[in-house]
């Protein structure tokens, strides 16, 4: 055994293993290292004039469009705001190569010595990187064929070059890279190998090799890392453990800089501390690469992070990557912190993260506002909203993904990937709102996609984020998380009542809502806008500030609006006249109504989910810019949405008259919450509208504070049990119990009085699933309707073509019958001389018409003859609809049409 052998099996324990981890720190290090901005380099986006920082919005960027940019690694074509693309390269290092590549010239060797001294340790760190990324290129295009598998396997690299005068005339491919190599290489000059290695060459990769090693032990001792994995050092020096040789410089050359990168790298490690600290403050950005900082500043306005968001992102739960649900306000900042949770893990773990979000409009948001970064940082995103997001996701080599997701696409995602044993891609869940988990619907589907993670048990953190949970603590005993809360809102929000002509102000104290009379208001209407607008909407909007006025029903949000569209003052109405025609233009392309482009005329505007996508994203950026002054709408611009409005008006809480107040407390503070955003308004005010006797009723509503959330998840046990069998996590009772141990319904409540009988609730899906024949007992051709609970629930259970469909569609199993029943009808006779029939089989049905009976048979009268071989096909006839209509019960017809 040679020297070098023996030093190979001395050192392999802890080195090697910490190297072969390193090795994949330092590929993510290189992206980071290109991307990394010279100080210098960063231009001021200051405005000279009046020494303000612009605020830029994101690049005007389809998501598809990041996503190809991204891949293509073309994202120098996309144009980024001023001061954020270009530079962002390092545009010297051909100047920094060259100077290099003349090594061999002993008097230029001092000037190399001297820049490297110059030089940051970031910049030092890059140009190395960078070499080293050359050289391997040139190392691939000179031999690709005969590059020594074996060798390879080894990590000793065979090179195939010409002489060592050859390769050193190759100064612009080869440069420092040798100076600090810890790795060996084998140099293939035709026949002779190794001939050019010489004894000097040995000894100074031994120097170099254990120098490297001391190094890793240091590393390999420092606490945090090992308790941790910390991601803040996985992106700093570790790249340089992972560098290889090539032997091609001057000895004396070689060790005149070895001498200074050692020295250099000696700085570093003679204090822990002082080592990470240095990484913290000058090579990272709260562990992003330093160019994230710029582009913070620039898309963002956001210099610094408000002191709650630095602390939460050095929580022991982040570092040691446990679940971590974080609480605080509306408009506290909540979203930055999972922004940049996320990046790091596609950047720094390069691991795939799932945001998910709960209105599309949002995702679309959040894919706007992050594009820039994914440009930039060298990730992806991915839409995974309404129609769009590929199921399974696509396997990317090169990048990892950020998916933006609603709830139910979101869920879809995680059950491809486990259905492809890929969940393993995942290694972050980032859940805003999480407090939906306690809506009607969605939140079963929510509960169902984090059980299921939290099953499956693949080492993917969990972090959620709300303003509005009752009971933080129940919930994270369910995700197993540990619990951030904070009440940090950085604008100042002033809530008042106006109840009668009177304004008044809410005072929160430890006995409840006092009530501050602040000034009586007088509009001084005429006795006609006094019956129009009762309530004094327009008489709160002057003043010009940005406003949202929340209505309850969608025609109340278009009635307001017309009446706030002709009562304006014309100092509102009147503004910004070009821009508010282009907008109309816009909005009647997208076939928009009437009463909507007059309204956008003066500057005003509804919105509510009646609206298509494009006509809400368009009313969504005209009033982020100004042009429109007063939106209306419902809760669609609730939870999430981060619109510049100053004022927040609330109509239609207090309910019908008599009835429970319309307005849960939660609602409420998610509403008001929408006034005063930081960065887009300097305060917020938000105006409770009611009447003195519904205030009644409505105080206590307020004063009992956000209510605890709880499982929604009944009506979603089938189908999370059912996708259980199909993905092969569980598939007998007590599995499937265990299963239910784990969701958010089996977590004892305060609110409830007793915890869910996970073990009833099981064997009653089971039995409900075998009858209806997505699930089959194993081995029993058909179910035996003997079979009693307790033998069915120690049965083991396959998925039936009906249930696997069901979960592969994301149907509920009636849903899928429904579908499959359909198909066989249309099957027996598709009516193909007019599209009426394939119209009705494509239209979505999981949210039935009902129609109205009269208008029904009246339209069946007016069938043609297309319409009436469909109808026939479906099964209606005229009795039918004369039954329908005489409000009698329809024979051989099923609940479908
Ligand atoms: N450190 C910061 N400095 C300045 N502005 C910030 C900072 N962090 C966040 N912001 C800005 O504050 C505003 C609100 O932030 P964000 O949307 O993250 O709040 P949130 O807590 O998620 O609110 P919500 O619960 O209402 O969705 C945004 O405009 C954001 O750009």
């Amino acid at each position: 055994m040679n020297s070098k052998d023996k030093r190979n099996i001395e050192h392999t324990s802890t080195p090697k293993r910490r190297r072969l981890s390193l090795r994949r720190k330092c590929s993510n290090l290189k992206t980071y290292i290109y991307n990394a901005p010279h100080e210098d380099s960063i231009p001021e986006i200051a405005d000279e004039e009046t020494n303000t920082i612009h605020r830029c919005e994101s690049p005007r960027l389809p998501c598809n469009q990041v996503e190809y940019l991204s891949e293509s690694g073309n994202s120098s074509d996309i144009p980024c705001s001023p001061g954020v693309s270009n530079n962002y390269t390092l545009n010297n290092i051909s100047n920094w190569e060259s100077l290099v590549s003349s090594a061999n010239n002993k008097s230029s060797s001092h000037i190399i010595k001297q820049e490297i001294e110059n030089i940051s340790d970031e910049m030092f760190c890059s140009l190395i990187e960078k070499s080293v990324s050359n050289q391997e290129e040139v190392v691939m295009k000179n031999d690709d064929n005969n590059v020594n598998s074996q060798a390879n396997h080894n990590q000793i690299f065979k090179l195939n070059c010409g002489s060592k005068d050859e390769l050193e005339t190759r100064n612009e491919l080869m440069p420092i890279s040798p100076i600090i190599n810890s790795k060996s290489f084998t140099f293939n000059k035709g026949t002779n190998q190794n001939e050019n290695i010489n004894a000097s060459t040995i000894n100074y990769e031994v120097d170099i090799e254990n120098y490297f090693d001391e190094i890793n032990h240091t590393i390999s001792n420092f606490d945090t890392v090992k308790l941790n994995k910390s991601s803040l050092f996985e992106t700093k020096d570790s790249f340089l453990l992972d560098i290889k040789d090539d032997s091609i410089l001057g000895q004396e050359f070689k060790s005149d800089i070895h001498d200074l990168v050692e020295r250099k790298l000696e700085t570093k490690l003679n204090d822990k501390q002082a080592v990470m600290s240095n990484l913290k403050s000058s090579n990272s950005f709260y562990g992003l690469p330093i160019s994230a900082k710029e582009l913070f500043k620039t898309f963002r306005n956001i210099e610094r992070f408000y002191d709650w968001q630095e602390e939460c992102l050095n929580l022991d739960a982040i570092k040691h990557r446990r679940n971590l649900i974080y609480a605080l306000p509306t408009s506290g900042g909540k979203t930055l912190v999972s922004e940049v949770l996320m990046m790091r893990e596609v950047i720094n773990r390069k691991k795939n993260a799932l945001f998910i979000l709960p209105y599309v409009a949002i995702v679309q948001e959040k894919i706007w506002a992050l594009s820039p970064f994914a440009v930039q940082l060298d990730f992806l995103i991915e839409e995974y909203a309404g129609g769009k997001g590929s199921l399974p996701p696509k396997k990317r080599r090169k990048k990892n993904t950020i998916y933006i997701a609603t709830i139910e696409k979101g869920l879809a995602l995680v059950r491809s990937l486990i259905e492809l044993r890929r969940l393993d891609e995942l290694g972050l869940i980032v859940v805003d709102e999480l407090h939906l988990i306690g809506e009607k619907g969605r939140g079963g589907t929510l509960e169902t996609l984090l059980t299921t993670v939290i099953f499956v048990n693949q080492n993917i953190q969990i972090v959620g984020m709300s303003a509005t949970i009752g009971n933080l603590s129940e919930v994270a005993t369910f995700l197993k998380a540990e619990v951030y809360e904070r009440h940090f809102r950085p604008v100042e929000l002033t809530e008042y009542v106006k109840l009668g002509s009177t304004l008044h102000r809410m005072l929160w104290t430890d006995e409840g809502l006092e009530l501050v009379p602040d000034r009586e208001l007088d509009f001084n209407y005429s006795a006609e806008q006094r019956a129009r607008d009762p309530d004094g909407v327009c008489g709160l909007l002057r003043g010009g500030r940005a406003a949202l006025v929340f209505c309850p029903t969608q025609r109340s949000c278009e009635n307001v609006a017309a009446t706030v569209a002709a009562m304006l003052p014309p100092e509102m109405a009147d503004g910004r006249a070009e821009e508010r025609l282009a907008l109309v233009e816009a909005l009647r392309a997208e076939g928009s109504t009437d009463a909507l482009l007059q309204a956008a005329s003066c500057g005003v505007a509804y919105h509510h989910a009646g609206l298509a996508t494009d006509e809400r994203h368009l009313l969504e950026q005209a009033f982020r810019s100004g042009v429109l002054s007063t939106i209306c709408c419902t809760s669609t611009l609730a939870a999430g949405v981060n619109l510049p409005a100053a004022r927040v008006l609330l109509r239609g809480a207090a309910g019908a008259r008599g009835g429970p107040p319309a307005l849960s407390a939660a609602a409420y503070r998610q509403m008001a919450g929408r006034a005063g955003r930081a960065g887009l308004a300097a305060a917020g005010e938000s105006i409770l509208i009611c009447s003195p006797q519904q205030w009644e009723h409505l105080k206590p509503v307020l004063e009992a504070g956000v209510a605890p959330v709880t499982s929604v998840l009944r009506p979603s046990l089938e189908s999370l049990i059912l996708s259980a069998v199909t993905l092969q996590l569980a598939d007998t009772g007590p599995e499937l119990k265990r299963l239910l141990d784990s969701t958010f319904m089996a977590v004892p409540k305060a609110a409830e009085s007793a915890a869910a009988d996970t073990r009833a609730a099981c064997q009653e899906v089971l039995r409900s699933l075998t009858r209806a024949g997505v699930l089959d007992v194993k081995g029993q051709r058909k179910l035996n309707q003997d079979n009693d609970d307790e033998e069915l629930y120690n049965s083991q259970f396959v998925v039936s073509r009906l249930g696997q469909a069901a979960v592969k569609g994301c149907l509920s199993v009636e849903a899928a019958r429904r579908l499959v029943a359909e198909l066989r009808r249309a099957a027996r006779g598709l009516v193909l001389c007019g599209p009426l029939h394939l119209l009705y089989l494509a239209a979505p049905h999981d949210d039935p018409v009902r129609p109205d009976p009269r208008h029904f048979y009246s339209l069946y009268c007016e069938l043609d003859e297309e319409g009436l071989q469909t109808a026939k096909a479906l099964g209606i006839n005229e009795t039918n609809a004369i039954r329908m209509m005489t409000g009698r019960p329809m024979a051989c017809l099923g609940p479908h049409v």
